[in-house]
């Protein structure tokens, strides 16, 4: 076991799903995946391993924000040997023409989080990226899947609110959408050479104000669920 995850060696899969809700990660369980066992509980956290087309994906809440997905993140590699990490995830819209429940495929993503100068110090200014592998298996997948997708740069917020973010601008520049977890994950992505991604839905819009509610973002967004696990389980 790790520290926030009361697991023994070989119940996590190498392949993870990570939510930001665990309740979103107990609905992909119980809906999407068979032969299920529990996991973890520890803190509400909740984590478990099934199958997915005869292949073992597990699925684990992250929590929101970056310092704590980058408990689990690290804990998942370090004491458990995943090797790939996709989030599945919601975010705001930026771009204007973006409707909920539309999946976006995050390239890369930027932040105001302080995790870039913590690690590399103010003289350089790191881009977080996902792994190309699992993108260009994610875009293949959704077009195998019949599943629109949208891929470019998203925003990982440090905070839910704030009124210091220029959006308009940060869209201007193409940057689609905003959540608050993509950069750290890709961060520690690459400081341990393990692929990770971030699959979202856009659940709000915040230049049109269209918005889902909280049931909805539990358990409505099953396009970005399926074309993760099917990205998941291609070794
Ligand atoms: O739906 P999840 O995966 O939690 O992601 C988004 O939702 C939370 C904010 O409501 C943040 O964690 C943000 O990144
Ligand atoms: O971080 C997030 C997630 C969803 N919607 C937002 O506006 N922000």
């Amino acid at each position: 076991m790790s520290t926030h995850i009361d697991a023994k060696q070989g119940d996590i899969a190498e392949v993870v799903l990570l939510p930001g809700d665990p309740l979103r990660a107990k609905f992909i369980a119980e809906n999407f995946l068979a032969n299920v066992t529990q996991y973890n509980t520890v803190r509400n956290m909740f984590g478990y391993t099934g199958t997915y087309q005869g292949v073992r994906v597990s699925v684990q809440g992250s929590g929101m924000g970056i310092p704590s997905l980058s408990i689990y993140a690290t804990e998942l590699i370090q004491d458990f040997g995943v090797k790939k990490i996709i989030r599945v995830g919601t975010a705001g819209g930026l771009l204007p023409e973006l409707e909920i429940g539309d999946v976006l495929l995050a390239e890369g993503a930027s932040t105001d989080s302080n995790v870039l100068q913590a690690t590399f110090g103010q003289a350089i200014s790191f881009a977080p990226l996902a792994s190309f592998e699992l993108l260009c298996q994610a875009h293949q997948s959704a077009k195998q899947l019949d599943i629109p997708v949208r891929v470019g740069n998203i925003f990982a917020a440090d905070r839910f609110y704030n009124d210091e973010i220029d959006n308009h601008k940060l869209a201007q520049y193409g940057v689609m959408a905003v959540e608050m977890e993509s950069a750290g994950l890709f961060l520690i992505g690459a400081k341990y050479h393990v692929q990770t991604l971030s699959i979202l839905t856009v659940s709000d819009n915040l230049v049109t104000q269209k918005y889902a509610d909280a049931k909805m973002r539990e358990t409505a967004f099953q396009d970005m669920m399926r074309l993760a696990l099917a990205t998941a389980v291609v070794v």
